[in-house]
């Protein structure tokens, strides 16, 4: 264990002799009680029509993983938790958690100096609530914001998914919606978005883009060119490398810079100009790097620690706020010029079928809708797919063995490494998509999800009031062994058919969901899945990777991803 995992023990040890409740990891005990039906725990479901105003295409998955987790409960005869009225459930107060301190409440907590945890140690935190705790943890007394609930167990996360109704309320982002729904709100009007946008007016953005954006036949047009934009980062990848065949310590930025190239690509029409070398620090590109680069990032420090931009303009506040409308007018003057070239071409095709922009001004005919949409994308678009892929390259050169697997595969699906890529072609990939998988369990980049409830509800045989902040944490729930069997282990093939190899482990459908579910689950998620699969496709067909300096310690910034040099070492295969 290291020091900052002692210190946060000493702490949370010192809370517990001053918390609200004594820790309860078993309680209460009616929601781990049995019941004779294992399909119980769906029985309360709403039907999936009802609640998905907009048709989520990834339903598809979900029914075959929840018939997986009947199965599992079958087989490991786990029960589903029984549903228990709200008059029957324990009241919110005796929920276990770190007492707040008065006047000063947890936020204090996240002060660099006073506080025992920083921003970084978000994810530990997580897990050591669960541990302290147990299944079901409040943190309350946050200044400015309502109380977070942490909820470690899948079944009541899968009960409260499946209870969302036609609007799911997902607590992000509280500056955005401040930008977009008060400072600039004569810009984004009754259109906003989706991101940071919640009730009637996200269920109408997102039934206009959701289809365009999740339509298979969209995302196959991307295939060619993400391909070509990954075979430049690759060029450049190989024009980086120093005498020991080892890329640059700030190889993350680089690959920034693609995941913005591809973004946009998809989002904009355009290409943005992002890997080309030596881009002057004053260039467009590079000031979109910057931008792109501080936009997420910056959210943290706004909304973890104490809020005080909500109360007057902090110097961080006003820099986002300029942040934002650099990209607000990027979207605006990219979109502009894609809206003329199709005006040009009175509306036909450019380029083979319709690209996203070109289908949603087609159904929608609303500029404004296509830049608030790109906006939406690159907001969260970029750092999330950067992120998720800095930790997969991590996972590979660290993992030899399992590198080798990934690149067998590919070399008997792409005899020759120039092979153009297609669908059917990487629908072949299996372990290589199974180790996305795997490495997005394990090392979850969105840590995780939630849900503000719009009514009281019972969790875990607590009532909890409307209003309160709902966290599933991935990262920690995807690593429980009761819900994951052999969970601490790396372990591809658990993602398997038994016919590809697979290992036939336990998978609780809700325990890891790194794109979240329903209603509002991930939007750019099948952009996200095919970026990473082509980039990884290239690389690994044509290069082995290595990684020979000390292991690198993940940390949340907004992503959780590994910090410090990404020294990898790339040899050509031949
Ligand atoms: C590995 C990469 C990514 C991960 C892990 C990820 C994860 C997530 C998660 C967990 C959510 C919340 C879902 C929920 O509330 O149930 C989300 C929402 C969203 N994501 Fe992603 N994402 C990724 C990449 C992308 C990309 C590349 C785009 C854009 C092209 C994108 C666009 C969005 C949008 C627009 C939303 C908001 C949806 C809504 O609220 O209706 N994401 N993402």
């Amino acid at each position: 264990m290291n020091s900052a995992r002692h210190r946060l023990i000493r702490g949370l040890n010192r809370l517990a002799s001053t918390s609200a409740t004594s820790a309860a990891p078993t309680a209460p005990s009616t929601a781990a009680t049995s019941t004779s039906n294992p399909s119980n725990s769906t029985s309360n479901a709403v039907p999936r029509s009802s609640y998905a105003t907009a048709t989520c295409p990834h339903m598809v998955d979900m029914a075959a993983a929840e018939a997986a987790t009947i199965n599992t409960r079958l087989q490991s005869h786990q029960q589903a938790p029984p549903t228990i009225k709200l008059e029957q459930a324990r009241p919110y107060s005796e929920v276990p958690g770190p007492k707040p301190l008065p006047i000063l409440g947890n936020t204090w907590r996240v002060f660099p100096i006073i506080g025992q945890y920083k921003i970084s140690d978000v994810a530990m935190i997580s897990f050591l609530l669960h541990e302290h705790y147990g299944r079901i943890v409040r943190l309350g007394g946050l200044i400015g914001r309502p109380d977070l609930l942490f909820v470690y167990d899948a079944d009541e996360i899968e009960k409260v998914y499946r209870h969302e109704g036609p609007t799911p309320f997902r607590p992000s982002m509280p500056s955005l919606v401040k930008y977009k729904s008060d400072l600039r709100k004569d810009f984004f009007g009754d259109l906003p978005g989706v991101v940071g946008v919640h009730g009637e007016q996200w269920r109408e953005f997102r039934s206009r883009v959701q289809k365009p954006v999740l339509q298979l036949s969209t995302v196959r047009r991307y295939v060619t060119p993400l391909e070509q934009v990954t075979e430049e980062f690759i060029d450049r990848c190989n024009k980086l490398l120093d005498d020991k065949q080892e890329l640059p310590a700030d190889f993350d930025n680089e690959i920034h810079k693609w995941s913005l190239e591809c973004i946009g690509l998809v989002a904009l029409d355009a290409r943005l100009g992002c890997l080309e070398p030596n881009l002057d620090p004053k260039s467009e590109p590079q000031q979109i790097i910057n931008a792109a680069k501080y936009a997420l990032r910056n959210v943290a420090t706004l909304e973890l620690k104490a809020p005080y931009w909500r109360y007057f303009p902090t110097p961080l506040w006003t820099k986002y706020v300029n942040n934002m409308d650099y990209f607000v007018n990027i979207c605006m003057k990219y979109i502009k010029n894609a809206t003329n070239r199709m005006k040009l071409s009175e509306g036909r095709a450019l380029d083979g079928e319709p690209s996203l922009l070109e289908r949603v001004m087609k159904s929608q005919n609303n500029e404004k809708l296509a830049v608030v949409m790109a906006l939406d994308m690159i907001l969260v678009g970029i750092d999330t797919i950067s992120m998720a892929v800095c930790s997969i390259l991590y996972q590979l050169a660290t993992r030899p063995a399992e590198q080798q697997k990934v690149y067998e595969e590919l070399r008997r699906i792409m005899p020759d490494p120039k092979t153009p890529l297609t669908i059917p072609l990487l629908d072949q990939a299996h372990y290589l998509k199974a180790f996305i998988k795997e490495v997005l369990r394990v090392y979850s980049t969105v840590i995780g999800n939630g849900r503000t409830l719009q009514e009281d509800t019972v969790i875990c045989g607590y009532r909890i009031p409307k209003g309160v902040q709902c966290v599933f944490p991935n990262l920690v729930t995807g690593t429980m062994e009761e819900y994951v069997t052999d969970a601490k282990t790396f372990k591809p093939e658990r993602w398997l058919k038994p016919s590809q190899g697979g290992t036939g482990d336990n998978l609780h459908p809700f325990a890891s969901l790194p794109y979240g579910y329903g209603a509002r689950m991930c939007l750019g998620r099948r952009f996200a899945d095919l970026e990473m699969q082509i980039l990884l496709a290239k690389l690994l067909r044509s290069y082995k990777l290595e990684f020979h300096h000390d292991p690198l310690k993940y940390v949340v910034t907004f992503m959780y991803a590994p910090e410090g040099a990404l020294k990898f070492k790339m040899t050509p295969r031949e």
